[in-house]
This record gives C-alpha cells, sequence and structure tokens, in this order.
C-alpha cells in the first residue's frame, strides 16, 4: 500500500499541520513530519475534512444506466468530496430484495470510489401494500440498516407502524419520504403566491408536515429510529424541534437546493427546478438555515436525481422532479455557512457516518482513524458548467454560476480516488 505525507493543512480549519497516510489509515500528524517513501501533496491553504457522506444518493442502477451509473455516480461523489453514500432503492427493479441491494454494494466495491450503502425499500416495488423483505436485507452481504421508499411516502400508518417495529430488532432506521399524497395530488411546485401567480398545481407545505407529525408520534409509540429525508419547510422544522425536545428518536436532512434555491425559480419554467419536495420561501429556507445550525437538522444529504435530457428537458408538467447534487455540496454549503469547518464537517460527515452506522467514515483525520478524508480549497470559486460534470446527467441547477470552493483530493482508506481535482480512474 502507498503513503501519502500531506503537508501544512489546515485540520477542519485548525492550524496547519501534517498528515502522514499510511496502510489506509492516518498513521500521523504534526509538524515537520518526514516520509521519504511517501507522496508529497502540499496542503498549503487546503482544508482536511473527513470524506463526506451522503445519506441521499440515488445512482440509478439497475435500470436507468443512461442516467447513472453505480460507477458514474460513484465518480461524482468522490468529486465532490464524498467517501461514503448511500444508495436509495428506487431503482428497476426496486431494491427491496436481498439479491437487489446485494447487486447494487457489489458495483460499489467493483467502482471502487466510495463505499456504497445500499438502501432498501420498505414496501415492495415501492407500491406501500406489503412489507418488503427489510430482514432479508439486513443480513444479506449489503448489511442494509436504513430502508426508504424515497420517491413515494410510506403513507399507510399501520405499515409505517408495521416498520418501524420491524426494524427496532436491529436497531435500524425508516427514512420517509414525508408527503400526504393526497394533498399533492397533481402538485407541480409549492404551494404558495408563486404558484397561484404561475397557475400551477401546489404542493402545499402541510403535506410534508403532517406525515413527520404523524410519523414523530409512531416513532415515539414504537420506541423506532425514524430519519425525515429532504427537510423542507419551517413548518417540519417546529414538529422536530418538538419532537427532539421530547427525547424522540428522529433525526433529519435537508438538501443544499433547499437551503438556497425559492419557488421564484419556478416562473421561469425551466424544469431543472422541479423538484419534490419543491423549492419553497424565503421564509423556510431561513428556519432550514437555523434548524441546520441548532441541530435540529442534522444532516446535509444531497438528494442527487440525476435525470435523462428527455426526462428533463420538456414541458415543466412533463419533467421528472429531481436535480444533481453530489459534485456541488460542498459548494452550497460553503457558500451558505460561509467557512464554518467543525458545522461542516458535523452536518456532511460525522453526524449521517453515526445515522448510517459506517463506522469507518466520519472521523476527523487523526493517528489510527481509516484515512477516509477530503482536501478542500475554499480560496477558489469555479463556475459549474454542466459538460463538465462526472455525472452521467446534466440537470445540475447551478450552471454557469460561480460558487466557492473546489475539492483538490479525496483518499478512500488511503488511496487517492480524486488528485489536483481530478478523478484518479
Ligand atoms: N427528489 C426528487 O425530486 N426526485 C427523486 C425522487 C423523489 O423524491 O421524487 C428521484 O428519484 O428522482
Amino acid at each position: 500500500m502507498s503513503a501519502y505525507l500531506i503537508t501544512n493543512v489546515s485540520v477542519v480549519g485548525g492550524a496547519p499541520t501534517d498528515l502522514l497516510i499510511r496502510d489506509g489509515v492516518v498513521a500521523g500528524t504534526g509538524t515537520g513530519l518526514a516520509a521519504p517513501d511517501a507522496t508529497a501533496v502540499d496542503g498549503t491553504g487546503l482544508v482536511a475534512l473527513p470524506g463526506l457522506v451522503d445519506l441521499h444518493t440515488h445512482l440509478r442502477e439497475p435500470g436507468r444506466e443512461d442516467a447513472e451509473t453505480v460507477e458514474s455516480g460513484s465518480r461524482a461523489a468522490a468529486l465532490g468530496g464524498y467517501t461514503a453514500v448511500c444508495a436509495m432503492a428506487n431503482t428497476s427493479p426496486v431494491a427491496d430484495t436481498a439479491g437487489v441491494v446485494e447487486q447494487v454494494w457489489r458495483l460499489g466495491r467493483e467502482a471502487g470510489l466510495v463505499d456504497v450503502q445500499p438502501i432498501g425499500a420498505v414496501t415492495v416495488g415501492l407500491a406501500g401494500e406489503h412489507l418488503a423483505e427489510l430482514g432479508a436485507m439486513a443480513d444479506s452481504a449489503a448489511r442494509v440498516r436504513i430502508f426508504s421508499d424515497d420517491g413515494h411516502c410510506v403513507a399507510d400508518p399501520r405499515l409505517m407502524r408495521r416498520a418501524l417495529e420491524y426494524v427496532k430488532a436491529f436497531d435500524g432506521i425508516i427514512a420517509q419520504h414525508a408527503e400526504e399524497p393526497r394533498l399533492t395530488e397533481g402538485a407541480q411546485m409549492h404551494e404558495g403566491e408563486v404558484s397561484t401567480r404561475l397557475g400551477l398545481t401546489g404542493w402545499p407545505a402541510v403535506a410534508e408536515e403532517a406525515i413527520i407529525a404523524r410519523d414523530v408520534l409512531l416513532a415515539e409509540h414504537v420506541g423506532s429510529r425514524l430519519h425525515i429525508c429532504h427537510v423542507s419547510t419551517a413548518g417540519s422544522v417546529e414538529v422536530l424541534r418538538q419532537a427532539k425536545a421530547r427525547g424522540v428518536r428522529v433525526t433529519a436532512e435537508v438538501t443544499p437546493h433547499h437551503l438556497l434555491l425559492t419557488d421564484e425559480k419556478a416562473a421561469t419554467y425551466d424544469p431543472v427546478y422541479k423538484v419534490n419536495p419543491p423549492l419553497r420561501t424565503d421564509s423556510d429556507i431561513a428556519a432550514l438555515r437555523a434548524a441546520l445550525a441548532e441541530g435540529v437538522i442534522d444532516v446535509i444529504a444531497t438528494d442527487h436525481a440525476p435525470h435523462a435530457v428527455e426526462d428533463k428537458e420538456c414541458e415543466w408538467a412533463y419533467a421528472r422532479p429531481g436535480m444533481l447534487g453530489l459534485e456541488t455540496a460542498l459548494s452550497i454549503a460553503l457558500d451558505v455557512l460561509g467557512p464554518q469547518w467543525d458545522l461542516i464537517a458535523e452536518r456532511m460527515s460525522r453526524a449521517p457516518a453515526r445515522i448510517a452506522g459506517l463506522a469507518d467514515h466520519g472521523h476527523d483525520p487523526a493517528p489510527g482513524v481509516p484515512a477516509n478524508l477530503t482536501l478542500v480549497d475554499p480560496a477558489v470559486r469555479r463556475t459549474i458548467e454542466p459538460a463538465e460534470l462526472a455525472s452521467r446527467s446534466r440537470n445540475t441547477p447551478y450552471a454557469r454560476m460561480t460558487l466557492p470552493g473546489r475539492i483538490v483530493a479525496t483518499f478512500l482508506r488511503g488511496e487517492p480516488t480524486v488528485l489536483d481535482g481530478k478523478a484518479v480512474k
């Protein structure tokens, strides 16, 4: 195995130091380290973060390899500073059996660019009628611990209760896509002033809030772990705040786009801004940012949702919801939060690693920890060019925007997956 000596780097915003990486672990830290056999990496001006961990990635394989594959999504993740991603189950076939989750897990190992941890479906075919083989997925080689019907809400309260009860035996988590489907029939965007003006059917905030309120009560009743995907409204934050204060075992994520973009974007009628849940308002953004600082929201998760050109470049009403996220998340976090490195490390690495139970991830670089880390240059501003992204899809809402921060290098178990800002393989 190779050795790397990263010199003069700020670890999570601290004073510059050297980091020696050897045999897959951080072998030493301190100033003036010498290791003649190690490849030198000049860390001057760079910040070392624990490798980012995404709780919410759509990799599209199996089924829509034209939009993304496990390999292309893994490469996009590594270039975005990630060392682990949790792959959502809404593939085709759906990841609702041990066979499919093992396939995704194995493809992730073969790509070898990030650790790919499959998420299993809660219900067969995401149809919301029968529980999937949760136990078989948990016992499989993929060792699934998070289950989600993301893209669909587990709307039936009895099924949700059963799922929470089932995963309690192995301390699993149900990750809910909170959307009361009866309140969002035909919805095209956030329900509010802009939807009224544009004459588009609205997706009301209460459709999310009602499900979160129900599910925190169910999780409390059962004593199980609940995770809320892509929280998007100020009202959801209030429900979560109260649930956490009562000791409910609930965690929550927010996406980069819900921290930055508003429903005004829909006025362009450019479907690149169509996403589920929809972009909300300035006051929602303010509440989400405050919740992230406070810890009511635990995690920034990308909801990286690649879509083929024909599914996105069409009339708004026909376009699929979803936007790319992996290659821009850290830049958006820097833009929104500023250089609060400890907060960024917590919300984008330590907390998601803890929630997903990924023991090798989420550790600040320190002697003895697995060398899963990323080096960021906060001084660089870069303009996002969709054609330059590693994802197979192009549906980024940040096209031609200039954003702060560049991922210079990413290390997975001591081996670089990204060096000089470029994928190594
Ligand atoms: N977040 C999205 O807008 N899209 C997701 C699924 C979903 O949540 O609808 C996708 O898989 O494309």
